[in-house]
């Protein structure tokens, strides 16, 4: 199971690097990887569970974060939330996205940033997204507000962006254009 031992953070290499796509079928051991991401998610969740293994819970976690530079990523938004959402995503894309922003007024987190990093993340507030499920099943869908926003978080780890480079320098709090806060 991943610990938070296996979470590299920044500073490390590959949390800037470009991961690479996975070819279907998938051999055992990424299948394995993309199962170990959700599950990482799920104990990250359960009270218990975090206490015992001393996990920092997340609600979304890419497989660059535990240095596997592969484009593969879990989200698990949980189900007693008013839009549950649970998927492992191979090769995920955003083949469309709105002109409209959103961000979360309370600023972004992430595993791999062990400080708080104050400010707006401004994101597209809706987008179609394609992606492959672990059996090699092709899955479209078109997501808004946080479920949006976290398949923009972990697709950017795929892409060795950080949250807080979307965050504006001179002014962390400006005011975003044509967007609608998420609180
Ligand atoms: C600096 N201010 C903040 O972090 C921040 C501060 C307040 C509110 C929000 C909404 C913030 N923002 C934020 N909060 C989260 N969590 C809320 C708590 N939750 C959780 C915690 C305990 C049990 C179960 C669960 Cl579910 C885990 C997830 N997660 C993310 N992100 C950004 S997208 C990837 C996702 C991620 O998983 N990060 C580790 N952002
Ligand atoms: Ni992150």
């Amino acid at each position: 199971m991943i610990l938070m031992d296996n979470v590299i953070r920044e500073g490390h290499p590959t949390l800037r690097a470009r991961a690479k796509e996975l070819t279907f079928p998938l051999s055992k051991e990424d299948k394995q990887l993309g199962q170990d991401l959700m599950e990482f998610l799920i104990n990250s969740q359960d009270p218990e569970l975090s206490e015992k293994y001393d996990l920092r819970s997340g609600i979304g976690i890419a497989a660059p974060q535990v240095n596997e530079s592969k484009r593969i990523f879990a989200l698990h938004l949980p189900d007693d939330s008013d839009n549950p959402l649970s998927f492992v995503a191979v090769n995920p894309k955003i083949v469309s996205h709105s002109v409209e922003k959103t961000y979360l007024t309370n600023g972004e987190g992430c595993l791999s940033v062990d400080r708080n990093v104050d400010g707006f993340v401004p994101r597209h507030a809706r987008i179609t997204v394609k992606f492959f499920t672990l059996d090699g099943e092709e899955k479209k869908m078109r997501l808004k507000g946080l479920q949006a926003i976290l398949f923009q978080h972990e697709l950017d780890h795929l892409n060795g962006v950080m949250f807080y480079d979307h965050i504006n320098e001179s002014n962390p709090f400006a005011e975003v254009p044509n967007s609608q806060p998420i609180v």
